[in-house]
């Protein structure tokens, strides 16, 4: 099998399958504050389950990836859904799996730096992919009690090659 991986643009259809795109679709958008502020409403919506979860704000600080990258592992959160919006405004990379009982072949996304991405409760993906220098995140997860961190380790790596920006 080809272990080469091949990079697209991440699009709200693309990444349905996995969670939510977090941009400013205008099919979203409310006028608030006397017409001074566009909201673009419910892009999204974050999931903590368990006796004693909550939802938490957390800045990330992503150092950036080499390349090519080998992709050995993914990982998900049974518990809860996770979410990460760029705040340095450089694009990065989002890598997802569908589930087969293990992750499936990953599918690459290359986010653009205004586009955030919500993953699922329990959706296979890569950890933080930054891109060019360290990058700043708002990731909105999930605290509680459990083992919130169940990861899979791949026989054979797969390979990213450097995305052309
Ligand atoms: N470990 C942690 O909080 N981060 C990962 O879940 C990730 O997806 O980057
Ligand atoms: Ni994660």
């Amino acid at each position: 099998m080809n272990q080469r991986l091949d990079i697209f643009p991440l699009t709200k259809s693309a990444f349905a399958p996995f969670g939510d795109v977090i941009e400013a679709d205008p099919a979203t958008l409310r006028y608030i504050n006397n017409g001074t502020t566009e909201r673009f409403h419910a892009l999204s919506a974050a999931e903590a389950v368990g006796e004693g979860a909550r939802v938490i704000i957390n800045l990330f600080r992503g150092q950036p990836r080499a390349f090519p990258y080998e992709v050995g592992m993914m990982e998900r959160h049974p518990f809860g859904s996770q979410s990460f919006s760029p705040i340095s405004g450089r694009p990065y990379l989002v890598v997802v799996s569908e589930d087969e009982g293990r992750p499936g072949r990953p599918r690459v996304f290359l986010a653009r730096g205004d586009q955030g991405v919500n993953y699922r409760r329990n959706v296979w993906h890569h950890p933080l992919m930054s891109l060019g220098a360290a990058s700043d995140f708002l990731v909105v997860d999930r605290e509680g009690p459990g083992n919130n961190l169940e990861e899979y380790f791949f026989e054979t790596p797969f390979i990213i090659s450097e995305p052309i920006l």
